[in-house]
């Protein structure tokens, strides 16, 4: 039984490439992980997640547990039957979702209580609820159950927050239990303030993890904030384990957050904006229901190995997805997903050539050109 490990195999400055090992597939990394929230990765079928070269996706305990229940899916087989996704998949604990999400919500030591946004239902989450519903997911990454405040908010507001996080991160340790070939994250909380980080990383540390994520960010706090504390919060986290940001970003985000040491992200954008419209290319982003579009035959991106830019012009993606036609979610979708795995197989690359700075550089240069 291959357990789970994380092997770094090059760095360039902050920057890390490495693979985490896991009994259900390698992760190559950075990584980025699609996001699956409802056991879907919206408008693509698992096959096609794997052929944009995704190793993992994501779920979510939030959605999951309310529909259909963890309860209903670990009786069918667990969650990877249930989507027909065999390779890793790493679940977010429930806490973040709830806040920004349910109604009614109700924060005390113990957890949360809330009302579901779909039918109002009461329901309650705690570090030890959501250990076990990740446990009947069967996730093979397990995130802890942590309370990430919205920003901006006072200093002292972040840091009781953090520290009940903390509390929450321990009585998860205790509850997840040992369960070899599976992994348990710690969230760094603290916002922007480099002491609470400090001190929460030392209190994760203590408690020990399979990996960390810096948690917090990606709530309002924009580009430059977040890359204030990416300048430093990475490197306050053990150095062999694996740093995940969590919710980022849009592709400059990411470049930059992979350039500050960090290995694993995920963010509903690529399929998101994919359905709404908007395209992501080397040369930025195209909005395909501009009018420009009309009338253009050539592809998205004519270096793009992606279905949609094989087999399909601008003025055909522009007619569907006006239209609203299935279709184009499918095909913007699968092109989203496409450029953000060859942004993350380019930086790897990049990284273990030990030339990230020049791939940068041509990264940010192609941007500036803008779309033709
Ligand atoms: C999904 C997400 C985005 C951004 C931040 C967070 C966070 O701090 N904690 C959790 N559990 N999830 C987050
Ligand atoms: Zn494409």
């Amino acid at each position: 039984m291959t357990r789970f490990s994380f092997d770094l195999t090059a760095t360039d400055g902050a920057a890390r490439t490495g693979v985490i090992h896991t009994p259900r597939g390698e992760v190559r990394t950075p990584a980025f992980m699609p996001v699956g929230t409802a056991a879907t990765v919206k408008a693509m079928l698992p096959g096609s997640v794997r052929e944009t070269g995704a190793d993992i996706l994501l779920g979510n305990t939030y959605h999951l547990m309310l529909r259909p229940t963890a309860e209903r899916i670990d009786r069918l087989g667990g969650l990877h039957r249930f989507m027909n996704w065999d390779r890793p998949i790493l679940t977010d604990s429930g806490g973040f979702q709830v806040m920004s999400l349910a109604e009614l919500r109700k924060l005390t030591e113990e957890g949360v209580t809330f009302r579901s946004h779909i039918d109002g239902s009461r329901h309650t989450l705690t570090p030890e609820r959501s250990m076990e519903i990740q446990r009947l997911l069967g996730s093979d990454i397990v995130m802890a159950f942590d309370e990430c405040p919205a920003l901006p908010a006072e200093r002292d507001r972040i840091a009781a927050s953090m520290r009940l996080s903390m509390r929450w991160a321990q009585r998860s340790r205790d509850a997840f239990g040992d369960r070899p070939g599976h992994a348990l994250f710690g969230i760094q909380q603290g916002g922007l303030e480099p002491d609470l980080r400090a001190e929460s990383a030392e209190a994760l540390r203590g408690i020990g993890f399979d990996g960390y994520a810096v948690g917090g960010l990606a709530v309002g706090e924009g580009q430059e904030a977040m890359f204030g504390v990416l300048d430093y919060a990475p490197g306050q986290l053990p150095e062999d384990k694996p740093r995940y940001l969590m919710g980022v970003g849009k592709p400059d985000d990411i470049v930059g957050a992979v350039r500050r040491g960090i290995d694993m992200m995920d963010c509903v954008l690529p399929s998101r904006s994919g359905r709404t419209g908007q395209a992501f290319t080397r040369r930025g982003v195209v909005n395909i229901r501009n009018a420009r579009h009309a009338d253009d035959p050539r592809p998205l991106d004519e270096a793009c190995a992606c279905p949609a830019c094989r087999g399909y012009s601008r003025a055909y993606l522009h007619h569907v997805s006006r239209a609203k036609e299935i279709i184009a979610s499918m095909l913007m979708t699968w092109h989203n997903l496409h450029y953000y795995q060859e942004l993350m197989a380019g930086m790897r690359d990049a990284i273990a050539a030990g030339s990230f700075d020049a791939w940068e550089a041509e990264f940010h240069a192609t941007r500036a050109l803008g779309d033709i």
